[in-house]
């Protein structure tokens, strides 16, 4: 059984962090672990609260499991706060044979930060060379480089800016631009376009965190970081094509529809 394990944030309403990432792993047939950095009281339409989990406890979760069990592969998301990344950066240190897939993850699709906005900095010094996979949308690659991004040149820039911070491959999301929802990877040397259909939907909570863990997942697997993220692709643009609606702001992707279709119990 291949094992993943994110060290994320808890969503409440399952729609993205900590919940987003097991569905994903479950439905990529590999076995889920989580790390929890910070709880959210979260629904559709927002992040009411956020307490973040002390460091003690941060750093027990992942040395307990590493102490214990084989791990093929670790995906990061929210991790708020500069002391919880440098607690994450000393445990995983030196542990280069598990595949890293890091979220930057900053501000919710509805507004509230999700990292300090302080700990930026920390972000990309202590987790960027940790990382195989940096996997940030447009509103982070332009808080990582500074620079505005309007179309795939500005992506090819900043990929090659957030490589330079120490990332060996860097996927730089389209989700947020107009036209086809295209992604450009660079490993340093090549650039390639992950191409997907724009699905019209508002139902897109969660879909950078299912995006990162089915990466994630796919390592596991022990496919290349090309054909992890290519396939990742796939899963994310199936996921959102059956998003659906769920109480009164942004709902979420799917998970199990191939699943559930196969089993015949899919309920539209
Ligand atoms: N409406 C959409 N239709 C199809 N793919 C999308 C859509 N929105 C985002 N994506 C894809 O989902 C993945 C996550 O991207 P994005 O939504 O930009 O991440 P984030 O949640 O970090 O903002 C990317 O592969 C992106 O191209
Ligand atoms: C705990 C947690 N982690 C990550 C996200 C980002 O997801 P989104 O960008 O879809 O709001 C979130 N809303 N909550």
């Amino acid at each position: 059984m291949k094992t993943v394990l994110t060290i994320a944030g808890s969503d409440s309403c399952g729609g993205a962090g900590i919940q987003a990432d097991l569905k994903t792993f479950s439905a990529l047939g590999t076995y889920g672990m989580s790390v929890i950095t910070a709880v959210t009281a979260q629904n559709t339409m927002g992040v009411i609260n956020v307490r973040e989990m002390d460091v003690e406890i941060v750093r027990d979760q992942i040395d307990c499991l590493f102490d214990d069990i084989m791990i093929h592969a670790v995906k990061i998301g929210m991790v708020s706060s500069v002391e919880i990344i440098e607690t994450i950066g000393s445990c995983l240190r030196g542990r280069t044979d598990t595949p890293i897939v890091l979220d930057p993850v900053m501000v919710s699709k509805s507004g509230c930060h999700l990292l300090r906005p302080e700990s930026t900095e920390a972000l990309s010094k202590v987790l960027f060379p940790l990382a195989e996979v940096v996997t940030p949308n447009l509103f982070e690659a332009e808080v990582i480089t500074g620079q505005k991004i309007n179309n795939i040149d500005g992506m090819e820039e900043a990929a090659v800016k957030i490589h330079d911070l120490g990332a060996r491959n860097v996927v730089v999301k389209g989700g947020h631009l107009a036209g086809d929802a295209v992604d450009v990877l660079y490993d340093g040397l090549h650039f390639d376009y992950l191409k997907g259909t724009r699905f019209d939907t508002p139902n897109t909570h969660g879909t950078g965190c299912t995006f990162s863990s089915a990466i994630a997942a796919y390592l596991a697997g022990g496919f290349s970081v090309p054909e992890a993220v290519r396939e990742a692709k796939k899963y994310i643009s199936g996921a959102i094509e059956n998003s659906f609606a769920l109480g009164h702001g942004v709902g979420p992707t799917h998970h199990f529809y191939a699943l559930y279709r196969k089993a015949g119990v899919y309920n539209e």
